[in-house]
């Protein structure tokens, strides 16, 4: 770590010899972006590279020859230098292993005049994301998907209540773990609940678990999936979907924490976090009454959405590669540069599934080493897996107009029922002509 410039600074050589004591990886940078020192646990990532002291941050992480900011990249020290605070970005660095996401904190450090003469730079790498074709992981590299792990690497170490938006297909789920794996929970359970497939009357004791006896066919207690994640994170997929007579019994778990078992009068506390996911769109739900509003918004407390594939440019080549490997079986596959027109070209109504199945099938088609234009669909057929995506989408639920008609208690149940307050619920009622 010592290093002959900064020796005969005292107060730089203090704040080195700091550095050192840290076990995450640290550098020290000026203002101009140089590389003053870096810890041992930074260069243990640097094995067997040149030195990195003296080179700018940009061009050991980035390969840029300018400044991130210039580069098109937010740069934590340029935000810095204005906020004169600390500043924290995620950033898609360049490392011995290949590219990797990596949480960035950047401390400035101020001389006796209060001038920012120095900056420590933390980086820790996000585990579960990473950029490279063959990782297992959330992969990508496109500003929309940069933007969006940022939000992941932001909310992951908290307990906070995440909700997914996007469309089918975007990766939801696999967000949805990796949030899971970066988190203080990662080793404990990762529970997923298809709520669209819960049946209204199997929901309290699938969730909450139930008693021996508690209703007919109960001829054993069961352990809910709340106690399953006990410690860990419960994943209410398509939770949009949850008819609104059960809606009521997951806000009153979100509300206060507790659950009781389907005949015990015990109550419980639920030790999880949880992260929903939804192709709908639930603000418009609440809006239409389908949705309650006061659910809505103990789910939402950080909302993420999803990039639609379309949205996300390289990224299309990027994860092909990456879905190409793993769907070809150990066969060492490349796509033709007609092939790849193609792939860039289509819009993928289905997302990342539809890119992962129209490569599967191709595999299937293909028996050389080159996946040619004729092993993806003919145009005729783009329109026919668009109309199968539109299809594999569940019916969207009663609106409110038909809900409010169809009600047979109080005005004052209706409200309950719907998360409202009487008075907006007048006042919707009014909107859709029911007054
Ligand atoms: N960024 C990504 N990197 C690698 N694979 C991905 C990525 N996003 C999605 N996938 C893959 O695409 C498929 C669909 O992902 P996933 O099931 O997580 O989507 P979803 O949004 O939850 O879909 P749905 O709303 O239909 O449940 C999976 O095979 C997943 O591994």
């Amino acid at each position: 770590m010592a290093d002959n410039n900064v020796a005969d600074s005292p107060q730089l050589s203090e704040l080195v010899s700091f550095l050192q004591t840290l076990p995450e990886p640290h550098i020290l940078c000026d203002r101009n972006y140089r590389i003053i020192a870096a810890n041992d646990a930074y260069r243990a990532n640097w094995l067997d590279q040149q030195d990195v002291v003296g080179r700018k941050c940009y061009e050991v992480s980035h390969r840029y020859d300018v400044p991130c900011d210039q580069a098109g990249e937010f740069c934590p020290l340029q935000r810095s230098l204005r906020s004169g605070q600390r500043e924290r970005v995620l950033h898609l660095h360049h490392t011995p292993r290949g590219e990797s996401f990596e949480n960035i904190e950047l401390s400035p450090i101020r001389d006796a005049s209060g001038e920012i003469v120095y900056y420590i730079e933390k980086l820790e790498p996000l585990p579960g994301a990473r950029s490279q074709a063959h990782a297992q992981g959330l992969i990508g590299r496109s500003p929309a998907f940069v933007r969006m792990m940022e939000m992941v690497a932001r909310v992951a170490p908290s307990d906070a209540a995440v909700l997914l938006q996007g469309e089918s297909g975007t990766g939801k789920e696999l967000v949805a773990g990796a949030i899971h794996r970066i988190s203080k929970r990662a080793d404990q359970p990762f529970v997923a609940v298809d709520c669209s497939g819960l049946p209204e009357t199997l929901f309290e004791s699938e969730l909450f678990g139930h008693e021996r006896g508690a209703f007919t066919g109960a001829t054993a207690r069961k352990t809910g999936l709340v106690e399953a994640a006990a410690g860990g994170t419960l994943f209410l997929d398509e939770v949009g979907d949850i008819p609104l007579s059960i809606q009521v019994k997951l806000l009153r778990l979100l509300e206060t924490g507790t659950y009781r078992r389907v005949g015990s009068p015990e109550l419980r506390k639920a030790e999880i976090r949880i992260i929903s996911a939804t192709h709908r769109p639930l603000a418009e739900m609440v809006e239409t009454g389908s949705f309650r509003q006061d659910l809505f918004y103990r789910l939402n407390i950080f909302p993420i959405f999803l990039p639609p594939l379309r949205e996300r440019g390289d990224d299309v080549l990027l994860l092909a590669e990456a879905l190409l490997a793993r769907v070809a079986g150990g066969r060492k596959l490349t796509l033709s540069a007609a092939a790849q027109a193609w792939l860039v070209g289509y819009p993928y109504p289905g997302n990342v599934r539809e890119l992962r199945n129209l490569l599967e099938r191709a595999c299937l088609l293909c028996d050389g080493d080159e996946i040619q234009r004729e092993h993806l669909p003919a145009s005729e057929n783009v329109e026919f897996s668009r109309s199968t995506a539109i299809f594999a989408q569940k019916p969207p639920p009663p609106d409110f107009a038909t809900l409010a008609r169809n009600f047979k208690g109080s005005r004052k149940a209706l409200a309950q029922q719907l998360g409202l307050s009487e008075r907006t619920l007048y006042r919707r009622l009014k909107m859709a002509g029911l007054l």
